[in-house]
């Protein structure tokens, strides 16, 4: 597979495709970042590993190689016909390729007896990196992700409380995973260079992950729309029975924290108790 940025052009020029920019098409040219992607995600024989977006191949040959069962979706007609030329034809039983929307499906229809345990590795196409998380975080959750992604989302999701970047997703995410401190990468890593900075990003699955359920997702999401409002009034304002609006209110006493104190400044892990009082 092409890891430099003249061997990816020759490729692309001999496939006849132009990188799509809507699709995020900033394809992996630095072995050093493939390495490391793999080492974070401890790739061992016989690990099961879903991958989003696997364009012209780098990463999925390099997880196949090491032995990994491979189980991706790829949105990219031409992208999905060379890979289905290639990777599936090398590797028939362990790559497993699917044309198709990684929102439809965030795990690459991996089976249900596939998916204890199994890890995700990708080079996330940006736009779509906060809707498929969401949808990831509805379980069966991964034991592991190593996920390259825009800086501003890599920040995003482990943001702590108290800064403009806590948000709906720093909560779901963070209560699910422990996430460990980021390697920023160079633009040059990519071909062709994105114009935004890019963040390698690795998160450990919890021994006792929370998966909110979708009505507190939604009501949270509320919240953070009008970050700057108190949280006793945006809980008058979404919860219909007062009854709820209490427990929630009391849980955030027992907290020290008042009906005035903004979402932003709720720590994540109060949030995971605030849904237990809707439930
Ligand atoms: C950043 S590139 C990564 C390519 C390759 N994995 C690499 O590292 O070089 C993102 C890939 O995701 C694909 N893609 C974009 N949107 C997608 C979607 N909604 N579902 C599935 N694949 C998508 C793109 O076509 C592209 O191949």
């Amino acid at each position: 597979m092409p890891l430099t940025p003249s061997a990816t052009r020759d490729l692309l020029a001999k496939l006849g495709h132009l990188p799509k920019r809507f699709l995020g098409q900033n394809f992996l040219v630095d072995g050093n970042i493939v390495r490391k992607s793999l080492e974070l995600a401890q790739i061992a024989p016989g690990d099961v590993v879903v991958e989003v977006g696997p364009g012209l191949g780098t990463l999925t040959s390099a997880l196949l190689t090491d032995g990994a069962e491979v189980w991706a979706v790829e949105k990219d007609r031409t992208l999905h016909a060379h890979l289905e030329e290639t990777l599936v034809v090398e590797f028939p039983s362990t790559f497993h390729l699917l044309e198709g929307d990684a929102i439809e499906h965030p795990l690459a229809a991996l089976p249900a007896d596939r998916s204890a345990p199994f890890k995700v590795v990708a080079n996330l196409p940006y736009a779509i990196s906060t809707p498929w998380m969401d949808a990831v975080l509805s379980g069966p959750l991964p034991e592991r992700l190593v996920l390259m992604l825009q800086q501003e989302a890599a920040q995003r999701y482990s943001a702590s409380h108290g800064s403009k970047q806590f948000s709906a997703i720093s909560i779901f995410l963070q209560s699910a995973y422990d996430i460990a401190p980021g390697h920023k990468v160079a633009s040059g890593c990519f071909y062709p260079k994105p114009d935004i900075e890019s963040y390698l990003l690795h998160l450990v699955r919890k021994p006792a992950p929370f998966i909110f359920s979708p009505e507190t997702k939604a009501l949270i999401r509320a919240c953070f729309q009008q970050r700057r409002k108190q949280i006793g009034s945006l809980l008058r304002q979404n919860i219909a029975d007062s009854a709820h609006v209490s427990a929630w209110l009391a849980v955030l006493a027992t907290a020290g924290l008042s009906p005035q104190t903004r979402p932003e400044d709720i720590p994540a892990p109060l949030w995971t108790q605030l849904s237990g009082t809707t439930q």
